[in-house]
Parts: C-alpha cells; sequence; structure tokens
C-alpha cells in the first residue's frame, strides 16, 4: 500500500495544501534535530524531505534515525545521490532530472541505486524533476553539469513536465534550486498545474507566507522549504498549525 502517495493524491483531490520541511544533511547537525523537529510538529508541516545536493556517506542515515525519535510525520529521502539511500526513512522521491540531458541523472544513477533499494520497504515515488533558471547558479545545476529551463520559455517546462508525466511519473516537482532569488512564477505553476493529471511540487527561494500562499494558489500541491528554516528558525511561527 503506497500511504505516502496515497496520501499526496488525497490531499490533492481535496484541495489541501502540502507543506514539506526539507532538511538538509550537511547543513543540521544530529545536536539540533530534537529541536528543530518540535518546531516543526508544531507547524502546519506534513512530510519531512531528507536530502542535499553533495552530502557524504553515513550522514543521512544518522539524521533520519534521530529525526525520526522526534515526529510521525513521514520522512520523505530527496536525494542528490545514491549514498543518500537508507532504509530508515519512510519513502524515497525517485528522481529523474528531466529538464538536463545528463544520462547520469536520467537514468544512471537509479540503475546504480536499485541494488540498494531492493534491501529496503521505502515507498518509491518515481518524479519528474525539472530545474528552472532562477537568477543565479544552483547546486543542482552545478553537481549534475546541466543547465535548468529558461523562465521565459513557458511551453518548454510545460511540455516538459507533461513528458514526464507520459513517461510514468507520479509525481513532477519544479524546482528553482535551494536558495533561489525567484522562486518559481506563479505564471509558470499556473500553467503546468493545467496540463497535469499527477500532483505538482514547488520548491526553491521560498521564504515568505505570502509567496507560500501565492504557490499554492497557482497550483501548487505540496510546496517544499528549507533554506528559509534553515535562515531563521522563527518563520515556524508564522506557520504554527
Ligand atoms: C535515484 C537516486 C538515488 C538519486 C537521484 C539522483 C538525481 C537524479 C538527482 C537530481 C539532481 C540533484 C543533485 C538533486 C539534489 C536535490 C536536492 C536535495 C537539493 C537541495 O540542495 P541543497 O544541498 O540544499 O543545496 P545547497 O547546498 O545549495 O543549499
Ligand atoms: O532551500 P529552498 O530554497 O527552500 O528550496 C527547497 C528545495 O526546493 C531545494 O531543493
Ligand atoms: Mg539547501
Amino acid at each position: 500500500m503506497s500511504s505516502i502517495y496515497q496520501n499526496i493524491i488525497t490531499s490533492s483531490l481535496k484541495s489541501k495544501k502540502l507543506l514539506a520541511v526539507l532538511i538538509d544533511p550537511d547543513k543540521m547537525s544530529l545536536e539540533n534535530a530534537a529541536s528543530f523537529i518540535s518546531k516543526v510538529n508544531s507547524s502546519v508541516a506534513t512530510q519531512i524531505f531528507v536530502g542535499g545536493s553533495e552530502v557524504d556517506e553515513g550522514i543521512t542515515e544518522a539524521l533520519v534515525i534521530e529525526i525520526k525519535r522526534y515526529t510521525n510525520l513521514p520522512v520523505i529521502l530527496f536525494p542528490g545521490d545514491v549514498i543518500q539511500i537508507t532504509d530508515k526513512a519512510d519513502g524515497i522521491l525517485f528522481l529523474s532530472l528531466i529538464s538536463g540531458r545528463n544520462p547520469d541523472y536520467l537514468i544512471g544513477k537509479h540503475v546504480e541505486a536499485v541494488s540498494k533499494l531492493k534491501s529496503t520497504n521505502l515507498e518509491i515515488i518515481s518524479t519528474g524533476y525539472i530545474l528552472i533558471e532562477n537568477g543565479k547558479q544552483t547546486s543542482v545545476e552545478r553537481v549534475s553539469q546541466t543547465k535548468p529551463i529558461k523562465r521565459s520559455t513557458i511551453q518548454t517546462i510545460v511540455d516538459t513536465a507533461k513528458a514526464g508525466e507520459l513517461l510514468g511519473a507520479k509525481l513532477i516537482y519544479l524546482e528553482a534550486g535551494s536558495g533561489a532569488t525567484h522562486p518559481i512564477e506563479p505564471e509558470i505553476i499556473a500553467k503546468v498545474k493545467k496540463e497535469l493529471d499527477v500532483p505538482l511540487i514547488v520548491g526553491g527561494g521560498i521564504r515568505s507566507s505570502s509567496e507560500l500562499e501565492s504557490a499554492y494558489k497557482a497550483g501548487a500541491d505540496l510546496v517544499v522549504i528549507g533554506t528559509a528554516f534553515e535562515d531563521n528558525e522563527d518563520f515556524f511561527n508564522e506557520l504554527k498549525k
């Protein structure tokens, strides 16, 4: 039973908006996890994503174990690489970077991941991951050595998202990049949402309740926020349950 995905689908059908807090294992120490997670628990957050573009081996697993001690929210891996896979999480976004043309990030890492995934009970959720230009180079762009899609070429963004869905992606993720200068514009979100039958995730550079609301209003089913919480944990106060 695919409970994480079922929950996203059900929420999307009921227009109940979801919020994932992204925890980057590079930036969260094990000592700070308990107090950070207590703030997540008191907020409207519905999921915890764990991942980074570049994370050393072993760190993710230790952090996931610590996070799971303090929360009942689903913990979902959002991995930049195969070494971030751990069976201590509940699920994994099986990302294919479909905005780029680097075979390693389209299919190569996935082949490598299979033997690791086989020995886990992770719920594996196929996700079409689309990087969109935001005004500065992002970690994903650097690590994957791919170019983001230009913000101005909206039809290409829409067609890329739809192609991902037609290839079987269960989710589409529009990514401006961690710490992006410009979050994904509402016009882009709305046009992609209109064409899609699967739920839409939006993330990158969202730093305020009003930016969060405008992403939801445009059609995002699930919004991901990381940097804004890393920079200022008081932001959780604006997002209390
Ligand atoms: C299939 C498996 C196991 C892995 C997929 C590998 C792919 C295709 C990854 C997509 C490209 C990529 C590098 C994604 C990383 C996504 C992510 C966790 C971004 C968050 O980045 P941060 O590490 O927060 O960036 P900063 O360090 O700049 O804040
Ligand atoms: O860190 P921020 O800018 O919130 O971005 C979240 C996520 O979409 C990055 O992969
Ligand atoms: Mg980050």
